[in-house]
């Protein structure tokens, strides 16, 4: 690559643009200073290029708002015939939208002795353009329109509210607000398309659902459909256990470990309920249970005896106390009737609880003698031991050997979780495990919801959901929980007050010591006890459950688990070459249950990789601000925006530092993923917007040249040139705090140079010798070019234009059909689908292969240079596509990618006939290529594919380079692993 990098080719100067914002807005001042004549030169053509572009960021922001509309972050509403609702005195009516389609709720309840639990559905319909691009992709790809069900889910978001019952009034403005009441259904039927009706009703369970019927018919006009409790309970954690992911754990000695459930293996197992009472129902399928047991003594128990002893004012602040509590000063121990020995023949320690409270029997005191904390942490170990030990003596009874135990007893209380877990394992000597669900207050909620007819749920399955954190949602609802947020405004003004009153959430939270051990003697301490207790809101561990049934599991994940199910043999058998042939129908919809793949490289239960990643997007977050305020043009809105959006994500980070498995599993991809989730929810919908146009010119300006140089070079060389150009320009990562401040340090065009001469082989993971093997061949033998590849693309700028884009341009020269996978939303400085047709747009100016190949792909509908050549059909080269991943993150999780993305993974021709031949897995065909740290490193480093597979990035961090590969920072990584 002699010209680019060293030959100062005056093309290649034209650009002498900073690529650092803030090195502009600094250039910017000096000229106005008179005191930099250098840079003002670099600032006229600054200023040329921007009356230029001027037109062209108009349509690039119309098709940003286009972009925003289809993340369905940004519901439109459909404001005819508004009109308001009662009172008009009244200070804030309510509006009534009658032709508002888009986000209809739907609601159930269970309404218990204490707590109120809300589940409701609000539909938000991706409003996906469906462009000349789109509809040819379907066509090319085999995309049906009819992918979606006749029931009522489509796409939409499953909320999770709770309340105080003594607060009932406020649960009924909340739902009032919200227009809950009025979700079109009618007395049965769960009816999306149904007006709203003056017979409305709202499934209920819980004895509040008789209690409370009337006051709901008078305040909100709506009756109460009662279901049973059980039903309700059994249906809820069998729809959580296997529609989503992370949903049980166990919790041992302070640990919380999520347990993949095998939906074959599910049942029988015991569902023990701890609410005021206690239910223990033992499940043998969906519908099929018997309530085998329970106890009088639960959650009602601890909280009425623990207010007439502690005087303590609500359920929460006595478990707060028990936090602070010593347990020996009351409890008879094993110890003080053995004078401080253990009574070891039985395995019993010293501290091992002899008699609850025994030690008040033999003490002259009274009840004031002894200190809340003390009877607290007392009654709860009582308690908690009482219903472990039951509930383990009835699965033994049934030979059980799983016990899920869910009800607002436990409220995520790791104290609690660690007591029952422990009695569990101590009578069962190891033998029964107790597991405790995310949504444990819930399962009752959710099941009077699925009790609607066709609610479409338990059609859903594990990829087609994604759970979402946003700030606000686990804290709507009632006093304890903050007003029910309707706007973005107010969800800012309840983050100031939130910070103002200095309440946990965004407190510093210390990081929290390695766990100890408890010991197996007996009743000890669980070392959960102790450090802070979160309050009940924050406690709540539960987002919102987005409904998207157009995700799937990425085709071409190898699991030697996987199994494709052959729904009808074709019985064609024919011998040729003495290879047998079998040619037989094969649908294969395999379920991710089935599937072992990790996204995630680095594991963060490991405490040090927490900490350090935590301590990095902590120092990212102020400059993350600046450039997200920027993007939106620096207002006061933008900047009350921004500075809520650094509240909301520092205390995401403070809440998971605290409690790392809070939200489900928690890797780094699901870190950097809540970032950009988080500035989406403050309306930062593309905070790196105008750096990536900035660099997408500076590259295009000088890619006629590239290609004129890979053109002069032979196949070899031009292969490794290849390569080597795509790992150079993948160091334009806005996301890596060192290449950001490297690019205070020259232009584009510099650091491009500068990044290519350090390419020299080898790298320090180098396939590349297998990979040109596999691409031309040794010796005589040219082998059969793959059919398609499929490039996941990173960065825009000089990433995509100088070393993506020409690296398909390759494929293509050698006949491969190439898809350019690209993120359906922004990341970082990540290049989008909806952005890469402009790309290729532009680069076909310079380039045949690429113009007729984004010709046969439909790529130039808009922004071909001669509109009479794009109704030719019948180019001549193979097609050139795009396809979005499905993701707004810098990471890639295979399980859950678009259907195009899918759909394109197979190989068209052989599926569209809904056939395979045995004898040649169709998989050969393809070839993926993962490039960058998010998707290649961070993410499916560790995968394996039933095709072969070059994963290709610069490793921009100096800890992960010596983690991963041994390396430094700037190596560069090119892994090439053949078809598994
Ligand atoms: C966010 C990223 C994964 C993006 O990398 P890319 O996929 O663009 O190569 C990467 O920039 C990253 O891991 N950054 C955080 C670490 C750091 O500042 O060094
Ligand atoms: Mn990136």
């Amino acid at each position: 690559m002699a010209g680019l990098t060293e030959d100062p080719n005056p093309v290649l100067d034209i650009d002498g643009l900073l690529i650092n914002q803030e090195h502009n807005n600094t250039e910017e001042e000096n000229n106005n200073n008179n005191s930099n004549s250098q840079l003002k030169d670099k600032s006229a053509v600054l200023g040329k290029d921007r009356e230029e572009n001027s037109s062209k960021n108009q349509n690039q922001a119309e098709r940003d708002m286009a972009s925003i509309h289809r993340s369905g972050s940004r519901p439109q509403l459909d404001l005819s015939k508004a009109a308001i609702e009662g009172n008009f005195e009244e200070k804030d009516p309510t509006i009534l939208l009658p032709n508002q389609s888009d986000d209809i709720s739907h609601l159930a309840l269970d309404i218990g002795g204490s707590l109120i639990k809300l589940v409701y559905f609000s539909r938000h319909e991706g409003q996906s353009i469906d462009d000349k691009r789109k509809k040819t992709l379907k066509e090319r790809l085999g995309i049906s329109n009819g992918i979606r069900r006749s029931y009522p889910i489509l796409g939409g978001r499953l909320h999770f509210v709770k309340f105080e019952t003594t607060k009932i009034n406020e649960c009924l403005d909340f739902i009032r607000s919200k227009q809950l009441h009025r979700g079109g259904m009618d007395s049965r039927h769960w009816n999306a398309e149904a007006p709203a009706n003056e017979n409305a009703v709202i499934k209920a369970t819980g004895g509040g659902a008789f209690k409370f019927a009337d006051l709901f018919k008078e305040r909100l006009g709506v009756s109460l459909d009662k279901e049973d409790e059980m039903d309700c309970l059994v249906a809820g954690a069998n729809f959580l256990l296997k529609a989503i992911r992370h949903e049980a754990f166990t919790h041992m000695e302070g640990r919380k470990e999520f347990v993949q459930i095998d939906h074959n293996d599910l049942f029988p197992y015991l569902l023990v309920n701890i609410g005021s009472g206690v239910s223990m129902i033992k499940v043998d399928g969906d519908g099929k249970f018997q309530r085998v047991s329970g106890t009088n003594v639960g959650g009602g128990t601890y909280w009425g005896l623990g207010r007439l002893l502690t005087k303590c004012k609500s359920f929460d602040e006595l478990l707060e106390l028990s936090q602070r509590g010593d347990n020996s000063t009351i409890d008879m121990l094993v110890g003080d009737i053995y004078g401080g020995m253990d009574y070891s023949k039985i395995g019993l320690s010293a501290s091992t609880i002899a008699s609850s409270f025994g030690k008040a029997i033999s003490d002259n005191k009274e009840l004031e003698d002894y200190s809340p904390e003390d009877i607290s942490l007392s009654l709860l170990r009582m308690i908690s031991y009482n219903i472990g030990q039951i509930a383990y003596l009835n699965a033994l009874r049934f030979g059980l050997k799983r016990i899920f135990f869910g009800g607002f007893f436990i409220r995520g209380h790791a104290y609690t979780m660690d007591t029952i877990s422990f009695a569990v394992h101590f009578w069962s000597k190891g033998d029964a495990q107790a597991m405790f669900l995310r949504h444990e207050g819930f399962l009752g909620a959710l099941g009077a919801f699925m009790s609607y007819e066709k609610h479409g749920l338990d059609d859903l399955m594990v990829h087609q959901l994604v759970e979402r954190f946003p700030m606000g949602a686990p804290y709507t609802g009632g006093k304890i929980h903050g007003p029910p947020l309707g706007d973005l405004n107010e969800k800012i003004s309840w983050m100031e007050k939130f910070v103002l009153k200095g309440t946990e959430i965004t407190a510093p939270v210390p990081m929290a010591p390695p766990p100890g051990t408890t010991g197996l003697g007996g009743f000890e301490v669980p070392s959960s006890k102790g450090g802070t207790l979160r309050s009940d809101a924050s406690a709540l561990n539960v987002g919102v459950l987005h409904l998207v049934p157009t995700l799937e599991v990425f085709p071409l994940l190898a699991d030697p688990k996987t199994h494709m199910f052959l729904l009808a043999f074709q019985g064609v058998m024919h011998i040729s070459d003495g290879l047998y042939s079998v040619t037989c129908y094969v649908i294969a919809p395999f379920s991710v249950d089935d599937i072992s793949y990790e996204p995630n490289t680095i594991d963060l239960a490991d405490h040090n990789e927490l900490e350090y990643w935590f301590t990095v997007l902590s120092g990212h977050l102020p400059d993350l601000v600046d450039k997200a305020v920027a993007s939106e043009g620096g207002t006061d809105d933008a900047k009350r925006r921004g500075d809520a959006f650094a509240r909301a994500f520092s205390a995401h980070l403070s809440r998971l530092i605290q409690d790392p498995a809070a939200y489900g599993k928690l890797g780094l991809a699901n870190l950097l993923e809540l970032r950009e989730e988080c500035l989406r929810e403050f309306q930062f919908h593309d905070a790196y917007r105008s750096i990536k146009q900035r660099e997408n010119e500076a590259s295009l300006a000088v890619l006629a040249d590239l290609f004129a140089e890979l053109d002069s070079m032979s196949e070899e060389t031009r292969l490794l040139s290849l390569i080597e150009g795509v790992l150079a320009a993948n160091i334009f990562d806005w996301g890596s705090r060192a290449c950001v401040d490297l690019y205070h340090k020259g232009t584009i065009i510099e650091i491009y140079r500068m990044s290519r001469n350090k390419m020299q082989r080898p790298w320090r993971v180098d396939d590349f010798d297998l990979f040109k093997e596999r691409m031309l061949g040794s010796g005589d033998k040219k082998p059969q070019p793959h059919k398609r590849a499929l490039l996941f693309v990173d960065n825009s700028g000089a990433d995509i234009v100088l070393g993506m884009l020409p690296l398909a341009r390759e494929l293509l020269r050698r006949g491969t059909e190439v898809v350019l996978v690209a993120n359906s939303l922004p990341a970082l400085n990540d290049i989008t689908a909806m952005e890469v047709p402009d790309i290729v747009a532009a680069a076909a100016k310079h380039c045949d292969i690429l113009r007729r190949a984004a010709e046969a792909g439909s790529l130039l509908v808009d922004a071909m240079i001669n509109p009479s050549d794009s109704s030719k059909e019948n180019s001549t080269s193979v097609p050139l596509m795009v396809v979005e991943n499905g993701c707004g993150s810098p990471c890639i999780d295979l399980r859950q990618v678009s259907s195009e993305l899918a759909a394109a993974a197979k190989d068209a021709d052989l599926m569209e006939r809904m056939h395979v031949t045995i004898t040649r897995a169709f998989d050969d065909d393809v070839q993926i290529i993962l490039e960058g740290m998010g998707r290649a490193l961070h993410t499916n480093f560790n995968a394996r594919f039933k095709c072969d597979v070059l994963k290709l990035a610069m490793v921009k961090n100096q800890r992960l380079a010596e983690k991963l590969i041994k390396g430094n920072i700037y190596d560069s990584v090119c892994r090439y692993e053949p078809a598994s």
